[in-house]
């Protein structure tokens, strides 16, 4: 109760220096990445004039001080011993599992019903991959940083709606992923085909990334799948290993016979090394992925092993084009301002006011029939980059 009593107190400090734009203060904490946060914090003071003082909440850029926020709950619960590994966001990243129960039975039957996906012909095989795609991004609207931590989960059938969402998917590019991974599996060279996926949420759209994953494997358009999550919890929804490892077993341990069977198959997956989890500090740290090479050259070294990279959600979205106010038209490749670890994709529903890569009036057009088309998650986008 102590414990408890002090990581609440630190935490409504927090709300209240938010609330009243106090200036954003080092952390004080002794975690992995406190050094790199404090030099951010000092980079952040460099920037502004001297009449300006120090950074405040209010007027600092928004990725920073969100991503801060997010690092400051966590300062608030490590420093309040033993429940320095409590994860505040966990009870409503299960409820997102359990809520969505049926549209996740619904997919593993789907997934089950595919096998063996390798016999499949070319075109059932493009058909099911760019299905399997389509339900990978919608499930990006069920994260919980958007709702205000209130429930989003999956409730309607996800996979007799695909027809209907495809006029929302305003930049589509899945057939360059098609083509890549299409002519490793006609050519079976090289022999290790990776894909790496930077996850977002936890819950429903965890389990669309891997009925993805699986299908992969199983199709033999990739051999090995390695997953990108988070080391602390973040943005509410974003999947951590503790989160990966829950729903492995809640699928593997459901009383639906194919969540079941799934649930079996995917930890066989990760018991055999087709599957592979990791972390990094860096994708807690507030620096747009273009800076990677400098902040993280570790990881940006295990990213160009992969054949292709898919980046989920939104956050991921604003990290790849330094969260800056592009044109709506500037080239994806432009934006990324020399990201190019590996072929990569960005598989987001819109809900920031960022998008690049657009025609010249679309814009404008889906701005005349919807005001809040950025923001709302209502449309998504496959953006590719990288040589076929
Ligand atoms: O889970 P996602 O798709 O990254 O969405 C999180 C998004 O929600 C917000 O927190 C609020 O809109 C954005 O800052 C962030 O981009
Ligand atoms: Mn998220």
């Amino acid at each position: 109760m102590e414990a408890e009593k002090k990581a609440i107190s630190l935490l409504s400090k927090l709300r209240n220096e938010v609330q009243t734009d106090k200036p954003i203060i080092r952390l004080a904490d002794k975690w992995v990445d406190t050094d790199i946060w404090n030099q951010y914090l000092e980079h952040e003071q460099s920037l502004l004039d001297e009449s300006d003082g120090e950074p405040h909440w209010f007027f600092s850029p928004w990725l920073f001080v969100e991503c801060y926020m997010y690092r400051r709950i966590h300062e608030a619960v490590i420093q309040s011993p033993p429940i320095h590994d409590f994860d505040v966001f966990k009870e409503s990243k299960d409820e997102n599992f359990f809520e969505s129960q049926e549209s996740i039975d619904a997919l593993c039957m789907h997934l089950e019903q595919l096998k063996p996906a390798r016999d499949l012909h070319k075109d059932q095989l493009k058909d099911e991959l760019f299905k399997l795609l389509q339900i990978s991004l919608w499930g990006n609207k069920c994260d919980l940083s958007l709702s205000g931590g209130k429930s989003s989960s999956q409730k309607t059938d996800v996979m007799n709606s695909l027809e209907g969402l495809k006029p929302f998917i305003l930049i589509n590019d899945t057939e360059s992923l098609w083509a890549l991974l299409s002519k490793y599996k006609k050519t079976a060279k090289p022999p290790v085909v990776r894909v790496d996926i930077v996850l977002d949420n936890s819950g429903f759209e965890l389990i669309t990334d891997l009925v993805l994953s699986d299908f992969l494997l199983s199709s033999e358009l990739a051999t090995e799948i390695h997953f990108h999550g988070k080391s602390i919890p973040w943005f509410v929804s974003d999947v951590t290993v503790r989160d990966f490892n829950w729903i492995l077993e809640h699928v593997r341990s459901s009383s639906q016979k194919s969540m079941a069977t799934c649930g079996a198959d995917w930890e066989n997956h990760v018991k055999m090394g087709r599957w592979i989890y990791h972390d990094h500090i860096f994708w807690t740290l507030p620096h747009p992925y273009c800076e990677m090479p400098q902040v993280a050259p570790d990881l940006y070294a295990e990213l160009q092993k992969a054949h292709l990279i898919l980046f989920k959600g939104d956050l991921n979205y604003r990290k790849l084009m330094s969260d800056r106010k592009w044109e709506f038209t500037i080239p994806f490749h432009q934006a990324l301002c020399g990201f190019h670890p590996a072929p990569l994709c960005s598989i987001r529903t819109l809900k920031c006011e960022l998008q690049v890569g657009l025609q010249p009036g679309e814009a404008e057009r889906l701005m005349a029939s919807d005001p809040h088309w950025l923001t709302t998650g209502k449309y998504g986008i496959f953006q590719f980059d990288g040589p076929l």
